[in-house]
């Protein structure tokens, strides 16, 4: 292919995923859809007429390319833990009293975070392109899967910085989305997902990447396991890197001194909860500074600074009715 067809084919792949983060990340789109459409099959002409220049990186990926068939096991290196649940408030003030004894500091910084109810990933960035994507399996053993994770619009293809990095996150699906898949289902005469979470799972556990490209799946990052290069030094200090590298942050992740506020928080979206366009089963908490953590470190199945506060289930109409109310 000559110089200036590798050009343009380039220049379009850029300016697909700059419009892709405008839309999918930012929520602020410049160009309509049509005319995102009209770059995105240009792209994908060209890549057929020129297979030489496809690329693994390339956004026609987002679209879902041949179906695999199976999915390659990964082992994760670091294992992907779980959360020790609180189901009270005294939970969480026990929780707080063993970090005080624990780290010797009276007031330690919590981050609380909204508990996305969706799929774990781990997300493998070399040189700041995605070369892997895989679920959580048993925290030892995933799946790979991405082919899958590349339709996921905000995760992004290729970072803001060439960083070989891991991050990880959950993958999740909307209450609206969930609506409209289910009823699409029950047009095709299919049985529905019982909840967005199932949803979220069983599209991306599809062998065939071009169902959940067109299942509008998404995706909030929560830890970085591993960078090379930067040394970050609180889990307040990676979200906001996230965000510079070109990820979508959940808007209510919130820095506290006291266990107090952390409290207040958890109440506060035990009751917003259903106002959220997204299904949550909780709050996270984590002990903000990376050396503290260090020194309480995990068990083998959680990590000692970090605690989920679950709400109480709540009856599953009531999370779903309200996406008509508001
Ligand atoms: N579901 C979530 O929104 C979420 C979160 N906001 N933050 C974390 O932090 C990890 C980091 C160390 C251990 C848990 N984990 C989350 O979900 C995990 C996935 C597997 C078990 C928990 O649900």
């Amino acid at each position: 292919m000559s110089k200036d067809i590798q050009k343009k084919v380039e220049a379009l792949r850029e300016k697909i995923e700059y419009h892709n983060h405008r839309y999918y990340v930012l929520d602020a789109p410049e160009i309509s859809d049509q005319e995102f459409d009209a770059l995105m099959n240009e792209l994908i002409e060209l890549e057929q007429t020129y297979p030489e220049y496809q690329s693994p990186d390339s956004p026609s990926q987002r679209v879902g390319g041949e179906p695999l068939d199976k999915f390659p096991r990964v082992s994760h290196e670091i294992p992907m833990l779980s959360l020790e649940n609180a189901e009270s408030q005294k939970g969480l003030l026990d929780f707080h009293q063993r970090v005080s004894k624990n780290t010797q500091k009276t007031d330690p910084v919590y981050v609380a975070e909204l508990k996305i109810d969706g799929l774990a990933l781990s997300l493998r960035y070399e040189q700041g392109i995605l070369v892997r994507g895989a679920t959580r399996g048993d925290g030892t053993t995933g799946e790979d899967i991405t082919p899958n994770v590349k339709t996921v619009r905000s995760i992004p293809l290729k970072l803001s910085k060439p960083l070989d990095i891991e991050i990880r996150g959950e993958a999740f699906m909307s209450k609206a989305s969930f609506e409209r898949l289910n009823q699409e289902k029950a047009e095709r005469g299919e049985d529905p997902f019982a909840n967005p979470r199932n949803a979220a799972a069983g599209s991306l556990r599809q062998l065939d990447p071009k169902i959940p490209a067109k299942r509008d799946l998404d995706f909030f990052p929560y830890s970085v396991p591993y960078i090379r290069g930067e040394n970050l030094d609180s889990h307040y200090s990676a979200v906001k890197e996230l965000k510079d590298l070109g990820f979508k942050i959940n808007p209510y992740i919130r820095k506290f001194e006291t266990m107090e506020e952390v409290i207040s928080y958890c109440e506060e979206w035990q009751e917003k909860r259903t106002k959220l366009p997204y299904e949550i089963d909780g709050v996270v908490i984590k002990l903000n500074d990376y050396n503290l953590q260090q020194q309480l470190g995990a068990t083998s199945k959680n990590p000692r600074w970090a605690i989920a506060y679950k709400f109480p289930a709540e009856q599953a109409e009531s999370q779903v009715n309200n996406i008509f109310i508001n």
